[in-house]
C-alpha cells in the first residue's frame, strides 16, 4: 500500500472542501478541491464528509491490566480508532492501579504495540487509589510515559490535604489533577443513581448532585490556594456549572491558575428516567458514575459546553464484563461504553440542535482536550505540515447502534437500539489510515 494519501475533497472542520496529501506522517500539502494530483497516491473519496483534527479522549477506562476479559489496551484502542480518536487518556483504576513510572510505562508500551491511537496513561493521584499517600507523581511524570494527568477516578479524592499536596506538586511540571468530584459521605457508601423522584419511586440509594458541586468547589479553592491545575471529570449537575462558571471568572482574572471541566456523551444525552418502570425499570445498563440526572442538569451541560464553560467531551468508556455488570441494580457495577458512539452522541446533541458547529465539535473533542492532556501532536489544526490525525466524518449518515457489532469486548451499551445523527468514515493516525470506510483498516 502507498504510504501517501490524498484525502479528496473533504470539508475542513464543515467548510470549504479542500483535498488533503497525508505523507510521512503529515498533512504534507492542502490544496483546493481537485487542486492536488493524485500521483503515486492512494485516494480517500471524502466528497461530502467533514475533516476534523483525530478525536481526543480525557477518560477512558481500558483495563489492562488486571481486568482483560472486559477490555484491553488492544480492543480498546480499536473501540476509540471506529469512534474517531488517535488519542485516548487510560484511567488509572486498572489492577494493579497505575500508580508507578513501570505501570505507566508498560500501558504506555503496549498502547504503542497496539498502534492503533496513542494510548496516554494517566497516573493515579494517591498510592493503590488509597486516598491518603501521594502516588511516585514525578518519577511517572519523568518516565518514558511522560504522564501529566493524574486522578484517582472511581473515587474521589476527598481528603482536603491529599488534594492540596498533589495540586502543589504537580504545579511543578504543569501537571493537571482530574477529580472525581463525588463526597463519599454525602453520597454515602451505597448509592447507585440520582438522588431524586425516581430513587425515591424506585426505593433506590440516591446520590444527590450536591455531593458532586461541593467537591468541584471546594477544588476550585485549593486550585486558586495553590496556583495550580484542576480538571474536573464527567461534571453532571448544573449546580457544578454554576461553580465552573463563577471559577472560570476568577481563574481568568487572577491567570495564575485554571479551572477545566469535561463532560461525558451520556450525560449529554440520557436521563434519570431510564431506571423507571416505564422504561423496562432498574436496567444496570444505565448505572453509572455520576448517575444520570433529571433533564434540568441535561440542559444546563449542554449549554455550558456550548458556551466554554464546559470544555471537552469526554467518554468515561467503562466497559464492564456481563459477571459484574448483570446483576440486581444496586449491586452491578457501575459504567457504560462510549468509545465508539461518542461523536455520533455529540453530533445528535450539539450539532444538530445548532449548539455546536463542526468546528465548534472539533474544539471539545480534540484541540482542547489535546491541550489540557498536554498532547503536542494532538489536536492541531489541519494545516500543512501539521501531524496527519485526523478524522472523516459523515453527517448525513445515521448510526442505528447494535451492542453485538462493538469492537470493544465489552456488551454494556446504553445506546443499543438507538439512531444517532453522524458516523465516522475513516479515521487517521499519522498518515496511516485505522479506520477506512466505517470499519478497522
Ligand atoms: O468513575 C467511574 C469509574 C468507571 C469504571 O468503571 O471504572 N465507571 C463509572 O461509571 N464511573
Amino acid at each position: 500500500m502507498s504510504d501517501r494519501i490524498l484525502v479528496k475533497g473533504a470539508r475542513l472542520l464543515g467548510g470549504a472542501a479542500a483535498d488533503l496529501l497525508l505523507a510521512d506522517g503529515v498533512i504534507a500539502e492542502v490544496g483546493t478541491s481537485g487542486g492536488l494530483s493524485d500521483a503515486g497516491a492512494r485516494v480517500v473519496d471524502a466528497d461530502g464528509l467533514v475533516a476534523l483534527p483525530g478525536l481526543v479522549d480525557l477518560h477512558t477506562h481500558l483495563r489492562e491490566p488486571g481486568r482483560e476479559d472486559a477490555e484491553t489496551i488492544r480492543t480498546g484502542s480499536q473501540a476509540a480508532a471506529v469512534g474517531g480518536f488517535t488519542a485516548v487518556l487510560a484511567m488509572a483504576n486498572t489492577s494493579p492501579v497505575t500508580d508507578t513510572a513501570e505501570a505507566a510505562e508498560r500501558v504506555h508500551d503496549l498502547g504503542r504495540a497496539a498502534g492503533l491511537v496513542d494510548v496516554q496513561p494517566v497516573g493515579a493521584v494517591t498510592r493503590g487509589l488509597g486516598g491518603e499517600e501521594l502516588a511516585e507523581l514525578g518519577l511517572m511524570h519523568r518516565s518514558r510515559a511522560r504522564v501529566r494527568v493524574f486522578s484517582d477516578d472511581g473515587r474521589c479524592v476527598a481528603d482536603a490535604r491529599v488534594m492540596r499536596r498533589a495540586l502543589e506538586y504537580v504545579k511543578a511540571f504543569g501537571g493537571v489533577v482530574s477529580q472525581h468530584a463525588q463526597d463519599p459521605a454525602l453520597a454515602g457508601p451505597t448509592a447507585c443513581c440520582h438522588e431524586g423522584e425516581v430513587s425515591g419511586r424506585l426505593g433506590l440509594p440516591g446520590w444527590p448532585g450536591v455531593a458532586e458541586e461541593v467537591v468541584v468547589a471546594r477544588d476550585v479553592m485549593l486550585a486558586r490556594h495553590t496556583g495550580s491545575r484542576v480538571h474536573v471529570a464527567h461534571a453532571s449537575t448544573a449546580g457544578t456549572v454554576e461553580v465552573l462558571r463563577w471559577a472560570k471568572a476568577q481563574a481568568a482574572r487572577d491567570g495564575s491558575w485554571s479551572v477545566t471541566a469535561e463532560v461525558t456523551p451520556h450525560h449529554l444525552l440520557l436521563t434519570t428516567d431510564l431506571l423507571g418502570s416505564e422504561n423496562g425499570g432498574y436496567d444496570p445498563t444505565f448505572k453509572v458514575n455520576p448517575p444520570l440526572r433529571p433533564q434540568e442538569d441535561v440542559d444546563a451541560v449542554r449549554a455550558a459546553l456550548a458556551d466554554g464553560t464546559i470544555d471537552a467531551v469526554a467518554t468515561d468508556h467503562a466497559p464492564h464484563a456481563r459477571h459484574d455488570k448483570e446483576h440486581a441494580f444496586v449491586d452491578a457495577a457501575f459504567g457504560m461504553l462510549g468509545l465508539e458512539t461518542a461523536l455520533p452522541v455529540v453530533a445528535t446533541v450539539m450539532v444538530e440542535s445548532g449548539l455546536l458547529d463542526w468546528a465548534g465539535v472539533a474544539r471539545v473533542m480534540s484541540s482542547t482536550p489535546a491541550a489540557i492532556a498536554g498532547l503536542e501532536g494532538q489536536g492541531r489544526p489541519l494545516e500543512a505540515g501539521q501531524p496527519a490525525n485526523l478524522v472523516l466524518v459523515d453527517p448525513a449518515a445515521t448510526l442505528t447502534v447494535d451492542r453485538d457489532r462493538s469492537v470493544s469486548l465489552s456488551r454494556n451499551n446504553p445506546w443499543h437500539g438507538r439512531t444517532l445523527g453522524a458516523t465516522v468514515a475513516a479515521t487517521f493516525l499519522r498518515g496511516v489510515p485505522t479506520v477506512l470506510d466505517g470499519v478497522l483498516a
